[in-house]
């Protein structure tokens, strides 16, 4: 027990904004630790109970649906019924009688004793008679849905665009913990001083064995380290870390990013670039770009400037023809980081698939216009979506032809990508490289 609140019952409360208020369990969960003053231990309970039962959702609805059948029930009864059945079914070290009667608590505190006596009646029965096999399920292709909690129609979707076996392996991928990783600041420091600050630190660290500059920790929170405080190092993914290779910025140069917050890849960029030369960094939402220049500030950068706009519009602000560069990280449905955000394959639909698609197209239209002749337009998501990805990119070339295909788009990127770069375009599937799931495509504006 915590000073305030259980686990459990923080855990509960994620799990209900996270449906209610459409939040991100990531930042909700980073909130609860920070606001509880959670220990290490507590943290790292909080986060596998919530994480999990997200992850699971579809397959703890499946064991649970016998038991309550077609009762209505109220969400956070449910909430409350899945994380208990995700530690009977997934954490063997907690005893069900512990997870029983904690439930059968919050219940109390939470309704009335009616509502106990029903979470108690529902998990003990579960108890008695176990799970529901999975096995049974008849269908192979619902029966990969259930059991790594996809929606079906998603399934079936990713199996028309990669085939089953890849589809299996991304499902499976998708319910695994992420890495966490960090990039080097690379202007600042060197990745023998990061080393030797985390480890001063207790710190578990260890190089990326696809990237240089990237490096992972196996033991401990990298964003709460004084090595991040201390601007020696951002936190991103690995994929992610791919579009900086991508746009191989020079020293000098002016580079637009369209679509920049929270500033992972504008900040990469702008350290690239040793502190010269300006990366202008767009967004909608001034909220988000306030993060840009929280981040610009830890990390020493001096070459970054924000700017609040429509991408659709941005010929409206700068001349044309006017950057070296132009990167556009597009608004995306978010496939590629289930892992993280696990909410995302509940909750995107394929109508959503077509509407981004089509901001995707009008942002790369406009942002095409601000390219110098000669220079580079480079186009990524962090979605597997071929609607989203090689329908956009192609569609991109058929109607501009001022540009043609980068051919020389696997030379700048690491030789670990380089069996998925195929032309001007790399595809990355979280089981590829047990990253997030990523495109890029690359565009060279004609002389
Ligand atoms: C994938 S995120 C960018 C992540 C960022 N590049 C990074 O590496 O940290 C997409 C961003 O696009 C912004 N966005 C969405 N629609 C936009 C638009 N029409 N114009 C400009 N930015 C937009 C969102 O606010 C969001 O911050």
């Amino acid at each position: 027990m915590t000073k305030n609140k259980s686990i459990r019952e923080v855990a509960l409360n994620i799990l209900e904004s996270v449906e209610k208020n459409r939040a991100y369990s990531n930042l909700l969960l980073t909130h609860a630790i920070f606001q509880n003053d959670f220990s290490k231990k507590d943290a790292g309970l909080l986060t596998e109970l919530t994480y999990g039962t997200l992850q699971r959702k579809i397959t703890l609805d499946y064991y649970l649906q016998p038991f309550i059948q077609r009762k209505k029930i109220e969400p956070w009864v449910m909430h409350l019924l899945r994380l208990s059945v995700y530690q009977f079914a997934f954490l063997s070290k907690i005893p069900d009688h512990a997870i029983i009667h904690e439930a059968v608590e919050i219940g109390k505190k939470r309704g009335h004793k009616g509502i106990a006596g029903f979470i108690n009646g529902v998990l003990r029965s579960i108890q008695r008679r176990g799970l529901p096999s999975i096995e049974a399920i008849d269908d192979p292709i619902e029966k990969l849905a259930i059991e790594t909690s996809h929606p079906l129609w998603l399934v079936k979707r990713w199996i028309d665009q990669y085939g089953l076996e890849k589809t299996t392996a991304m499902c499976k991928e998708n319910i695994r913990a992420p890495k966490q990783t960090a990039r080097i600041n690379r202007w600042k420091t060197s990745g023998d001083e990061v080393f030797h600050a985390l480890k001063k630190e207790g710190l578990d660290v260890s190089k990326s064995e696809h990237l240089p500059d990237a490096i992972q920790s196996s033991n401990g929170n990298l964003a709460t380290s004084n090595a991040f405080r201390n601007g020696l190092l951002s936190i991103q993914d690995e994929s992610s870390m791919l579009v900086g290779f991508a746009v191989d910025p020079k020293e000098g140069e002016r580079i637009l990013d369209t679509c920049s917050a929270p500033g992972g890849k504008t900040t990469d960029v702008a350290e690239r670039m040793n502190n010269t030369g300006t990366v202008i960094a767009c967004d909608l939402h001034p909220h988000k770009l306030k993060l840009i220049e929280e981040n610009k500030k830890r990390l020493g950068l001096a070459n970054i400037e924000t700017v609040v706009i429509d991408a659709r519009k941005a010929s409206t602000r700068f001349p044309l023809e006017s950057f070296d560069c132009v990167f556009v990280d597009a608004p995306c449905s978010g496939f590629g980081v289930i892992r993280r955000k696990p909410e995302i394959k509940y909750t995107k639909t394929e109508t959503d698939i077509r509407k981004l698609a089509s901001i995707q197209r009008e942002i790369l239209h406009e942002a095409a216009k601000l390219v110098k002749k000669g220079g580079r337009l480079v186009y990524s998501t962090c979605t597997v979506d071929k609607e989203e990805n090689e329908q956009v990119a192609m569609g991109f070339l058929k109607n501009h032809p001022d540009f043609e295909r980068d051919e020389n788009l696997a030379k700048r990127l690491p030789k670990s990508v380089e069996p998925f770069v195929q032309g001007n375009s790399l595809q990355l599937l979280p089981q590829d490289l047990q990253s997030d799931g990523f495109f890029i495509a690359s565009f060279q504006k004609k002389v």
